[in-house]
C-alpha cells in the first residue's frame, strides 16, 4: 500500500439497525451511507455539506473511525499513524475540565503524556487558537467560540493533523464563528488537513474542494465555483439549487450581474478575494 497516497474510502456503507422491540417505522434499518467512496488529500481543505440527516456528520464519524462501517475499504494513505479529532457543534458538551488548561491536560493525560511537558504543550496549542492568555480561565465563563477553541486545541495537544469539525461555527455569533474561522485557517495554512461541515453557503469559499450528500449519497464532488455556478444542462439548475439552498450574497450579486452582462460570465467569484480579482479587470478604474 502506497502510505504517502490519499486517504480512500471505497464504497463502504453505514447502516443503523433498528430496535427489534419496536414497532412500525423505527423498527427498520436504516442506510445513512450507501457505498460512499471519497478521497481526502493530505493538506486539503474538504467541506462537506448537506442537509439535516443527509449523512454528513455519519461520514465524519466514519472517516474518524469511531463508528463502524459496512461493506467496502479503507485505505488510510498518508493518514496511517496521524491523528484524527472531531469537533462537534454545541460548544457546551464538549469540554471536561474546569479550567482551559485542565482540559487540554485530560487529552493528554489519555495518551500518557509526560506531565512536566503540559504547561509548555498547552501554552503552544493554546496560541495556536489565540488563546493563550485565557489559560486558567474557567471554561464555564468562556465565550462559545473559546469553548470551541479549546476544545480544537485540545486536538492538536494530542497531536491530531487532521481535525473534523461537524458545524462548529452553527451556535456561535458573528464574531466568534470569525475567530473560529480565522484560527481554523490558520492551522490549515500550517499544514492541519481539515474536514469543515457546514450547512453555511458563505463557509464554502473556504474549501479547496466541497463533497454534497443527499440521502446518503455523495450527489456533488467539486469546487465552490462548480457548485455555484455550474448549471445541469437539462434542468438548468446549479448543485446549489438542486440541495434546495441560497448561494451566499457575493454568487447571487454575480449571477444577477451575468444576466445583464454576457462578458461577466467568464467570472464565479465566491470569496472576497475573487471578488476582488474581477474588480481588477472590471472594477471602475479599469
Ligand atoms: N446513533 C444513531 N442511531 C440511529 N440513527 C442515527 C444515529 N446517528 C444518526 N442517525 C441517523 O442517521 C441519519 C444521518 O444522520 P447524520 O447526523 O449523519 O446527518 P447530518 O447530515 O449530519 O445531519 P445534521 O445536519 O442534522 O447534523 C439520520 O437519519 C439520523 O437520524
Amino acid at each position: 500500500m502506497n502510505q504517502a497516497g490519499p486517504y480512500r474510502m471505497n464504497n463502504i456503507s453505514v447502516i443503523w439497525t433498528g430496535d427489534p422491540a419496536a414497532t412500525g417505522e423505527n423498527s427498520q434499518d436504516e442506510i445513512v451511507l450507501n457505498k460512499i467512496s471519497l478521497e481526502l488529500n493530505q493538506g486539503e481543505w474538504l467541506v462537506l455539506v448537506g442537509r439535516n440527516g443527509s449523512g454528513k456528520s455519519t461520514l465524519a464519524k466514519a472517516v474518524a473511525g469511531l463508528i463502524p462501517v459496512t461493506g467496502g475499504t479503507v485505505e488510510p494513505g498518508w493518514t496511517s499513524g496521524e491523528r484524527m479529532r472531531m469537533v462537534l457543534q454545541n460548544p457546551d458538551t464538549q469540554l471536561i475540565g474546569e479550567t482551559v488548561y485542565e482540559d487540554i491536560c485530560f487529552g493528554l493525560e489519555n495518551i500518557a503524556a509526560d506531565p512536566e511537558k503540559m504547561p509548555d504543550i498547552a501554552r503552544h496549542v493554546l496560541s495556536l487558537v489565540g488563546m493563550k492568555n485565557r489559560m486558567h480561565d474557567m471554561c464555564e465563563q468562556l465565550s462559545g467560540g473559546q469553548k470551541q477553541l479549546t476544545a480544537v486545541a485540545g486536538a492538536l495537544a494530542v497531536g491530531a493533523s487532521v481535525l473534523l469539525l461537524d458545524e462548529v461555527t452553527s451556535m456561535l455569533d458573528a464574531s466568534s464563528r470569525q475567530a473560529v474561522t480565522e484560527a481554523l485557517h490558520h492551522l490549515h495554512r500550517r499544514g492541519t488537513t481539515v474536514v469543515w461541515i457546514t450547512q453555511w453557503m458563505d463557509e464554502l469559499a473556504l474549501a479547496d474542494r466541497v463533497i454534497a450528500l443527499d440521502q446518503a449519497e455523495i450527489v456533488f464532488e467539486g469546487t465552490a465555483q462548480d457548485f455555484f455556478y455550474s448549471q445541469d444542462n437539462g434542468s438548468g439548475f446549479t448543485p446549489c439549487e438542486k440541495l434546495g439552498y441560497q448561494p451566499p450574497y457575493s454568487v447571487q450579486v454575480m449571477r444577477e450581474l451575468q444576466k445583464l452582462e454576457p462578458r461577466m460570465l467568464d467570472f464565479r467569484p465566491v470569496s472576497l478575494e475573487e471578488w476582488m480579482e474581477v474588480m481588477k479587470e472590471h472594477g471602475p478604474q479599469s
